[in-house]
């Protein structure tokens, strides 16, 4: 037998695994490097993070992703370059993660890389019938494995379209196995770049189960703050905005377009929620002259009343009320407290955040990735029901060292 092939053998039956999960999203901040503990599997799954660390991107690996990133039309060979790149730029961020805390590569099991996605064209976005959804994540899982000497899985989204679904939201998976609890009405929203949330019934039927994108989180908030202010990459504490107006004219035009009108799940991304689409809302309701501190306000409240209306609108087609429901918060929009203000006016629900259910919000994205590999190399048949968006399947490409 290949001794790596022996090895995911032993690694399967193992009774806890150390799992890294790589997570690097559409902020283009840097990359999310979680190691974990992961015993059992499926709805016995119980994960430790031992270590975290998000390793920043330099602003030359910032630029060189951005001729790429969310873009029809590009230098395919850059792409091509790219893709390898980023694959040797992750794993020699693992090899540092690794050294500086002296852990040997063969104290881990495996790697769970999402790669970077370039871009994100579900059906609804490139519209054209024959084309299927379609999405690209790139840092090929071979340079990881061979240069960390770790079996490595990767691009878990295709399996995901292969089986009729749009490649995301993936987060279901994990949410559901590591956060779904009988008897309590949770919602799991978490706000990167853009924002999703999954839907755990207290039942916790599969069927009723769910996973959506809700539209921009804080994609359109840095774009716009880094057009005013070049220097500043966030809005930190949303100080900008606070000092800002909402502008309800702006705002009705920027909440109407199709994707808000779409049923759940659906997914989006940076494709849809670029700088144009601003500039055409800005256009529409005749305030182009807008001050910055009106626009980040107004951008602001764009994300808060979207997520909001995508979770009334779930509750309101369950059972139950928005105030038996916990939300649990993640990503880094937590960190936005003028967001998280607008969000706790607008939905009575009980407000937490991830931290408490022992799974920092900053780190459960890279968490979420671990679980799937633990679920491809250790999980046993679970299925999800045959409703639209959540297929009953594994995830993720198998590299090995050598
Ligand atoms: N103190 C803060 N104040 C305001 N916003 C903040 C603060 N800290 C973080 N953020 C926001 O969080 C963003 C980073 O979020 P996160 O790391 O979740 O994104 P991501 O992983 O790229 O997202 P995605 O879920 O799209 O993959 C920052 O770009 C900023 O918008
Ligand atoms: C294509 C892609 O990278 N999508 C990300 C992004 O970031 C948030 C949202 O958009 C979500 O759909 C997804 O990531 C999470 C981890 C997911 O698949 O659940």
């Amino acid at each position: 037998m290949n001794k790596n092939i022996n090895a995911l053998y032993q690694i399967a039956q193992k009774e806890t695994r150390s799992i890294i999960g790589l997570m690097s999203g559409t902020s283009l901040d840097g990359l999310d490097i979680a190691l974990c503990e992961i015993s059992g599997s499926g709805q016995n799954s119980a994960v430790k993070i031992t270590k975290f660390e998000t390793i920043d991107y330099s602003e030359d690996i910032k630029f060189e992703i951005r001729k790429v990133f969310a873009k029809k039309e590009i230098d395919f060979q850059h792409l091509v370059m790219l893709n390898e790149w980023i694959g040797i730029l992750h794993a020699e961020m693992i090899n540092d993660f690794l050294k500086k805390r002296n852990i040997s590569a063969s104290q881990i099991d495996l790697i769970a890389s999402h790669g970077q996605t370039v871009l994100h064209a579900p059906k609804f976005l490139h519209q054209q019938e024959k084309f299927p959804n379609a999405t690209l994540q790139i840092g090929d899982g071979d340079h990881i494995a061979v240069k960390t000497g770790i079996i490595t899985l990767s691009d878990f989204r295709q399996k995901h379209i292969a089986a009729g679904g749009e490649g995301a939201p993936l987060a279901v998976y994990g949410d559901y196995f590591l956060f779904g609890k009988k008897g309590e009405n949770r919602i799991m929203l978490n706000m990167g770049g853009i924002a999703n949330f999954t839907f755990l019934p207290a039942s916790l039927n599969p069927e009723e189960t769910f996973v959506t994108d809700t539209g921009t989180g804080n994609t359109l908030i840095d774009l716009f703050t880094k057009q005013y202010y070049p220097e500043k990459s966030y809005d930190k504490d949303a100080e900008i905005a606070r000092k800002g107006t909402v502008n309800q004219l702006l705002l009705d035009h920027l909440k109407d377009d199709a994707f808000f009108r779409q049923e759940f799940p659906k997914t989006i991304g940076p494709e849809l929620f670029s700088a144009e689409y601003v500039k055409a809302a800005l256009v529409r309701s005749s305030s182009e002259t807008i001050s910055a501190p009106d626009l980040l306000a107004t951008l602001t409240r764009f994300s808060a009343e979207t997520i909001a209306e995508a979770i009334h609108y779930a509750v309101n087609n369950s059972a139950d009320r928005l105030e038996d429901f916990k939300i649990y918060l993640s990503g880094g929009g937590t960190h936005n407290p003028l967001l998280v203000q607008w969000l706790k006016e607008l939905l009575p629900c009980d407000f937490h955040k991830t931290d408490e259910l022992g799974i920092s919000g900053d780190a459960k994205e890279a968490v979420l990735f671990a679980v799937l590999a633990n679920e491809t190399i250790a999980g046993e048949d679970f299925n999800f029901g045959s409703h639209k968006g959540i297929p009953s399947v594994t995830m993720g490409k198998i590299s090995l060292p050598d």
